[in-house]
């Protein structure tokens, strides 16, 4: 018996350079501390406390979710291992400050992370590590709850219509620097929808005095929880027209490129990263905003969405100042020079390739190089973080869809909408209107208006998708690599 007691990593660290130098000079600090200490030992992939139940730190600070034990003596001389906790928390502390969270069970706190994770976590460490007594029947029953839990989460569930704010994937918490935002309390896969949220308001884009009284009038209706939901959002813009302030902070465009834009309790407490991991759309049918996540999320991760997709890296960080009021602090901002600057040169590639391809005229005179330089596109996109730009697949593949369709090839034209379909799946969820077209022109791609409008040259039945042909192959033949 006893009580556990320890701190876990909330979010848990990221990738990026800046975290991994903190978790650096962190392991650092304690092996110099631990100096001659024969209870601390330095392994290849983690440090060990041969103490109580042998807490770690992986050499890997983004495997690290919670440095724990069980104290068992009622003194620190009896148990041992409580010193190391304590002293471990603390240097953890002057280093990450509030990203590390205490907890102890003498307190009925159990910790952020369930122990599925953390035992997952640690096994990924950890070479050899048997515990010293089996696990309480609470742990086992914490265990049975966890392990069924990403299971349960299946995409074709999660992507249907929801209209309610699914806390068991994530929870609203302080992040340093960065105000609230949303950490993943489960692993998401890729393609979960997280959110799918009813806006308390929709404004119209307009001068700060109309928006304000606009609001001001709106706030009334609404009942008082939702009107405390609204005043209790950030605000980068105080001043005569405060609620102008809470909108130009927190809108979310109800539509690409939509002048009206929508606020949320939920979605306007997601951060921006210009590699997020999850991405926003409006669904006009049922006139909510959705949240996806476009790669598989970790427990501890924070949820972010991008504000401002286009442009390099300084032309980016000018609008997240001037339009919203905030410097980033993301993963890719928090790199060297040298790194910013290989993503920028990715994104100037992917810009001038997007240009070339949405070129009219050389769709209609010269479509093998119009698909060609989708073909391109798809090769820089391979390159990048995938959660970060699975949002421009379903435009490049529809494209591609396009350029087939227009010289009335159906069979590479049915392929290139499924593609299609599949991306928008994962970004939007199959009841978005934009997923439902797609699908219907997979199907039937001579619905599309433009079928055979710029020639014939490429003519074939949709049927005539060779079947039985490997993966490479088969993209030989769809992008027309060997004509
Ligand atoms: C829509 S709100 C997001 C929720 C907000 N963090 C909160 O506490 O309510 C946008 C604000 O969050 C903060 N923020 C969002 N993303 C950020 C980032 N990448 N770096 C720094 N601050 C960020 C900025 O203060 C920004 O104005």
């Amino acid at each position: 018996m006893g009580t556990d007691v320890g701190f876990d990593m909330v979010p848990r660290l990221s990738q990026g350079i800046e975290d991994r130098m903190k978790w650096g000079r962190f392991l650092e600090v304690v092996k110099q501390y631990y100096v001659g200490d024969g209870q601390v030992e330095v392994g290849p992939r983690a440090i060990r406390f041969k103490a109580g139940e042998w807490p770690s730190l992986p050499i890997e600070g983004q495997k690290f979710l919670r440095f724990s034990s069980k104290i068992t003596g009622r003194t620190v001389a009896e148990t041992g291992v409580e010193k190391y906790i304590q002293e471990v928390m603390a240097m953890a502390k002057t280093l990450f400050g509030d990203q590390i969270r205490p907890w102890n069970e003498l307190y009925d706190e159990f910790g952020f992370y369930r122990w599925i994770f953390v035992n997952a976590s640690i096994k990924s460490y950890e070479l050899v590590r048997t515990p010293l007594e089996p696990p309480c029947r609470m742990d086992c029953l914490m265990f049975l709850k966890a392990v069924s839990i990403p299971e349960l989460i299946p995409i074709s569930s999660v992507t249907t219509q929801g209209t309610d704010r699914d806390t068991n994937l994530y929870e609203v918490m302080p992040i340093p620097g960065r105000g609230r935002g949303l950490v993943a309390t489960v692993d998401i896969p890729k393609g979960t929808r997280i959110l799918c949220e009813k806006p308390l308001i929709t404004v119209k884009n307009s001068t700060p005095q109309s928006v304000h009284r606009f609001v001001a009038e709106k706030l009334k209706l609404l009942p008082k929880d939702k009107q405390r939901e609204f005043l209790s959002l950030h605000n980068n813009f105080p001043g005569q027209y405060a609620f102008a302030g809470v909108v130009r902070t927190n809108a979310l465009p109800c539509g690409p490129g939509s002048s009206i834009g929508g606020i949320y309790p939920t979605a306007c407490l997601i951060n921006h990263s210009c590699i997020p991991n999850a991405h926003n759309n409006w669904n006009e049918a049922t006139q909510h905003e959705t949240i996806h996540a476009t790669r598989d999320i970790l427990v501890g991760e924070e949820i972010f969405i991008s504000y401002v997709i286009e442009g390099s890296w300084q032309t980016r960080q000018q609008r997240l100042r001037n339009s919203f009021g905030f410097q980033c602090s993301c993963e890719l901002c928090s790199e060297p020079p040298h790194a910013i600057q290989a993503s920028d040169n990715r994104r100037a590639d992917i810009q001038r390739l997007d240009e070339m391809i949405g070129d009219p005229i050389a769709m209609m005179s010269s479509p093998q190089k119009s698909l060609a330089a989708c073909h391109d596109l798809l090769q820089i996109l391979d390159k990048e973080d995938a959660g970060a730009v699975i949002a421009l697949l379903p435009r490049l593949y529809y494209d591609a869809f396009q350029i087939s369709v227009a010289h009335g090839d159906q069979a590479r034209a049915s392929v290139f909408a499924e593609r299609s379909y599949m991306s928008r799946v994962v970004c939007e969820g199959e009841d978005s209107p934009a997923t439902q077209r797609v699908k219907s022109l997979m199907q039937d791609p001579t619905k599309h208006s433009t079928f055979n409008a710029y020639s014939t040259r490429w003519r074939s039945a949709k049927t005539a998708r060779p079947r039985n042909l490997d993966a490479g192959s088969f993209d030989k033949w769809l992008w027309r690599l060997s004509a």
